[in-house]
């Protein structure tokens, strides 16, 4: 198996191995990588932190992370593997001089990839310590993880921080939505059906709707989460990213470059939403006390560390227009939010109703055709039609009943594992590919974009509206598709958070 790999064995460096992500996501990918046989025989895993690790201890605190967190029982096979692949290195990050026991621990014949799973601030200081340890080449990657900054002005002082020391081709910015199946699926289903390829504009389709509701809160997080908001955490990467793959035009080819110059495009054209408009486009929210699957949560501003004071989203409600060709008069309206009912992101596509009702016996108005690509979870993708009820009737009439074709992932591809978006990105980064990272103009137009909203909401006087936990958020994000005659797609997944 390994023998097949078409890329060459890797130094992969995980700066920040005792954080939250690196325990909870990136450990246990890169042993379920491992399971899969997708690491090359000669990788190897160094994890950096400022803790004084036994290499013994360090092991240790992998596995227990990885037994944790990876979903199934330690298969001993592949734990004995990749155990010998660990490596840990103490380094303070911020002192410069503490990089170079780095040196002794990888190899700059080789190629590097370097995980920066810190807080951002710290990206600059990485650099510059991996430059003093005189570990930097043409062949180092670095992984970036999201958000960069807080706003346009920050994400770029980041970015050129890091842009002193690597090539654009060198930075992957990870935005972990990019990595799931049924993200990746929108690509295929687009431009691999003619159903969907030629139906796929405002001649055809009224509106598009994109949810992605959480049923956790803000998970000990409150420090980050608060400064973010749901606007920063969420919106301004993996639901523009999500809008960007459905709304763009078709790539020539599926480099990197040709799907990121259309996504780009699609960010240019996003109309401004700013203190003229955003109460007519935007509803923001935060969570009151509540029940979520049965169980009584807090308020936002009960959460542990919370301050009293804080006006920081926790949902956002948008309709976002795009000003092109191919998209007129066809409003994109988003939702995203914390402590809602269930953990689900869906997209749906509602087409345009027929022009004339010729059953109306059984329907006063024909419902639109829709389609509904569930990203998570119950992944699968469901197109809603109009069907003849079978059966004679005495009267010649027709009776319709709405049915649906549905294609659950887990019945069509019942013996296949759906991999976790981390382990779909790591291995494309040591592949080397950087079709699904995000490029600086796009995180910089996303950013554009966003600021005006959050300084328009800043500049009023209200902040935002209370919804109880367990709940699809303020009453307002309801009316904000209501006054248009629409409503919010009501998710069948009820089943957990
Ligand atoms: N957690 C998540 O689910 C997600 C996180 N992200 C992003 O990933 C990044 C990491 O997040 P997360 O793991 O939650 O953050 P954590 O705070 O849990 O982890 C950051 C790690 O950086 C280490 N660190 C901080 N300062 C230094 C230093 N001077 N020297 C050495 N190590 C240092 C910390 O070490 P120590 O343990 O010693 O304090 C900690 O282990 C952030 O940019 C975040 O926005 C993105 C998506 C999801
Ligand atoms: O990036 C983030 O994503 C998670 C949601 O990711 P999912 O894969 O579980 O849908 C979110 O909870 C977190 O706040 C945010 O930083």
């Amino acid at each position: 198996m390994v023998s097949d790999l078409k890329y060459e064995p890797i130094d992969f460096v995980l700066f920040g191995t005792k954080g939250d992500l690196a325990r909870r996501k990136l450990l246990p990918s890169l042993y379920q990588l491992e399971k899969a046989g997708l690491l090359h025989d000669g990788t190897k895993v160094i994890g950096v932190a400022r803790q004084d690790f036994s290499q013994t201890d360090y092991v240790e605190l992998v596995k227990e992370n990885i037994e944790k967190f990876s979903g199934d029982t330690l298969c001993k096979d592949t734990w004995t593997k990749f155990q010998a692949r660990l490596d840990y290195v103490q380094v303070n990050l911020t002192d410069t001089a503490s990089y170079t026991e780095l040196c002794e621990h990888v190899d700059v014949e080789r190629t590097m990839v370097c995980y920066f799973a810190t807080a951002p601030s710290l990206f600059g200081d990485i650099c510059k310590g991996m430059d003093n340890a005189g570990i930097i080449d043409d062949s180092v990657r670095v992984v970036l993880e999201k958000p960069i900054g807080q706003d346009l002005e920050s994400s770029k002082a980041i970015n050129d921080k890091v842009a002193e020391y690597f090539t654009e081709k060198q930075i992957y910015r990870i935005d972990h939505y990019l990595g799931k199946e049924t993200v990746l699926n929108l690509i295929a289903l687009r431009f691999a059906n003619s159903i969907f390829a030629t139906n796929w504009d405002h001649n055809c389709i009224d509106h598009v709707q994109i949810s992605v509701a959480e049923s956790v809160g803000i998970e000990g997080r409150w420090g980050y989460f608060d400064d973010a908001g749901q606007m920063r955490d969420m919106v301004q990467n993996h639901l523009l990213q999500i809008l960007s793959l459905v709304a763009m035009e078709p790539p020539t080819t599926l480099d990197a470059d040709s799907i990121r110059d259309e996504k780009l495009k699609v960010l240019k054209a996003l109309r401004p939403i700013n203190a003229s408009n955003i109460n007519e486009k935007s509803v923001r929210g935060q969570y009151s006390s509540g029940f979520v699957s049965g169980h009584e949560v807090p308020g936002y501003l009960e959460e542990e560390d919370a301050n009293q004071k804080s006006r920081t989203e926790t949902f956002v409600a948008l309709k976002v227009e795009i000003d092109n060709w191919r998209w007129a008069g066809v409003p994109f309206y988003l939702r995203t939010g914390k402590r809602l009912p269930t953990k689900v992101s869906e997209i749906v596509i509602y087409f345009k109703r027929q022009p004339h009702n010729l059953f109306g016996a059984s329907f006063s108005q024909l419902p639109p055709n829709k389609l509904v690509i569930r990203l998570q979870p119950e992944e699968g993708v469901e197109v809603t039609v109009m069907n003849k009820v079978p059966g004679l009737t005495s009267t010649g009439a027709m009776d319709l009943q709405k049915s649906k074709l549905d294609l659950s992932f887990s019945e069509e591809f019942a013996d296949q594992r759906i991999a976790d978006a981390y382990e779909k990105l790591l291995l494309e980064v040591m592949i080397g590919n950087q079709a699904l990272f995000v490029r600086r103009d796009e995180v910089e137009q996303a950013w554009t974009w966003v600021d005006s909203i959050i300084k328009a909401w800043k500049s009023s006087s209200e902040g935002p509206e209370q919804y109880q936990a367990g709940t699809w958020g303020p009453v307002s994000s309801i009316g904000l598709l209501a006054k248009e005659g629409r409503s919010w797609y009501e998710s069948k997944i009820k089943k957990k958070g």
